[in-house]
């Protein structure tokens, strides 16, 4: 995955600096040249690397910062911290839908930009969160646009509705509304012919859908391999209709998709999904910190998260991780970032005395892989409820035959994975306490709750080093 290579530039610069013996200027402008030649290859543009070095070489002047404090962390924050300001447009989303209400969700964008794979996308990722989508075509111009919208949605089980023959796209896709929102779907997405930005009139065509079914929420879809160009076309579309959020697909083709990220990010739209391939599952949230984390091969195990939060996230501007870890709510959310986690970076779950003979037992690590996999696509199809619950009774019978039909699974397979969260969280709750962290007040302020977290993020640490010798968990 192209992503992945630009990460890896990135990190590799990162690494390269942190084991030097001596951090002077020199290390430093080796480093900040190696990252500007990742990002260049990436297709971001000059200015916005230029202005990324120089705000970083403000930040962190070698001389003036005094004896004792670590010039490394202090880079690898700075570093962070620019990448994010150069994805951050500023702005959230200007709407997201809600449950309980109904949503209208226009899709726009150029020709085979991926919008029709990506309305499917989008509905399907929410019909596993337990939404009721809909599909509509108003695509009229476009001969096989209605097939395929019509054969994806059938693929997932997802209402359509389209005519065939209907020339006027603002007619289908106002019956389409109508006849959705009697039907009580609660995110009814439609789907807009794909236009060259010289066809004006087809622009005036997007406009009259837009106005007929007053959309919430406009999202333009953008081919990730157009690098820094997305964001003139970002900007002709928003001046068109009110562009309200930003997908950008094709993300694991193209090495220029760092240079769309960053170009949009300049139009003041935020980006909130992108699309790594042809498959209805390869659609990631865009959220910019994990994905700079991510980026960074920050989003490692456990000890390492927290190692790498210690070192690089202030403390304050993550409460809510340190707060989820040091209450000890093991959420089936968490579950699932662990065995991602698991899948991705190696067993840091096998260390710990519990977890490695029963989950990843040794020689059998390829059945255990396929087993976490299995709970994965299981968890994928939880309510955000659900996964951010820590007690599994919320599930009662229908829930799970939901979600065992949802992941292809049958209910037997759901109430085991239930049943290994349970026994994961008893290890966790008894770390937990192995640990003595002083319970937190919410009412406490960010100041005496971010040294808090910083003493407990700490035990956590020898703890994790510890972790060998913890006997009778
Ligand atoms: N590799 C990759 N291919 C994608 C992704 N998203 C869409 N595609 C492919 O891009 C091509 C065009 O996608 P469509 O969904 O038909 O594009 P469209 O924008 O609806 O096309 P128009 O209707 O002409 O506007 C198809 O072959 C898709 O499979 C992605 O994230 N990664």
């Amino acid at each position: 995955m192209v992503l992945a290579e630009l990460g890896g530039s990135l990190s590799k610069a990162i690494h390269r600096m942190t084991n030097a013996m001596i951090i002077d200027d020199k290390v430093l402008d080796d480093c900040l040249n190696e990252i500007a030649r990742a990002l260049l290859q990436a297709d971001v543009r000059f200015n916005l690397i230029s202005d990324m070095q120089a705000n970083i070489r403000k930040t962190v002047n070698l001389n003036d910062i005094a004896a004792g404090h670590n010039k490394r962390k202090i880079i690898q924050q700075a570093i962070f911290d620019e990448l994010c300001n150069m994805l951050n447009p500023g702005k959230p989303p200007c709407f997201t839908p809600k449950r309980g209400k109904t949503s209208v969700v226009m899709f726009v964008g150029l020709q085979g930009s991926g919008k029709t794979t990506t309305c499917s996308k989008y509905a399907h990722y929410h019909q596993k969160k337990g939404w009721n989508p809909a599909l509509i075509c108003a695509d009229t111009f476009r001969a096989g646009a209605f097939d395929q919208l019509k054969q994806n949605a059938a693929k997932v089980k997802i209402p359509f509705y389209g005519r065939p023959m209907e020339s006027d796209p603002v007619k289908v896709a106002v019956e389409g509304v109508e006849r959705f929102k009697k039907e009580n779907c609660d995110l009814i997405i439609v789907d807009t012919s794909g236009r060259h930005k010289q066809q004006a009139e087809l622009f005036e065509e997007m406009r009259q859908v837009s106005e007929a079914t007053k959309p919430d929420l406009v999202v333009f879809v953008m081919d990730g391999s157009i690098g820094q160009a997305a964001f003139e076309q970002a900007r002709a579309f928003k001046q068109s209709v009110a562009v309200g959020a930003v997908i950008v697909t094709k993300m694991d083709s193209h090495a220029k998709g760092g240079g769309a990220l960053s170009a949009v990010a300049a139009t003041e739209s935020p980006v909130i999904f992108i699309g790594t391939g042809e498959h209805m599952d390869e659609f990631q949230v865009f959220d910019v910190k994990p994905f700079v984390s991510r980026l960074l091969g920050m989003g490692g195990d456990l000890s390492g998260f927290i190692d790498k939060i210690n070192q690089v996230v202030p403390m304050d501007q993550k409460p809510e991780i340190g707060q989820k870890l040091l209450e000890g709510n093991f959420t089936l959310r968490i579950m699932h970032e662990q065995f991602q986690n698991i899948l991705k970076m190696g067993p840091f779950w096998a260390m710990v005395p519990g977890f490695s003979d029963e989950l990843m037992p040794k020689g059998r690590e390829k059945e255990s892989q396929a087993k976490m996999k299995r709970y994965m696509t299981m968890m994928d199809c939880m309510t955000d409820k659900e996964l951010d619950s820590s007690s599994p009774k919320l599930m009662n019978e229908s829930r799970m035959m939901r979600i065992a039909r949802g992941s292809g699974r049958n209910i037997r397979e759901v109430m085991e994975m239930l049943e290994e969260y349970k026994r994961l969280a008893r290890i966790w709750s008894k770390m937990k306490k192995s640990l003595k962290i002083p319970a937190l007040s919410r009412n406490m302020n960010a100041q005496h709750m971010s040294k808090v977290q910083i003493g407990a993020m700490g035990g956590l640490q020898d703890l994790m080093k510890q972790m060998g010798s913890l006997k009778n968990i």
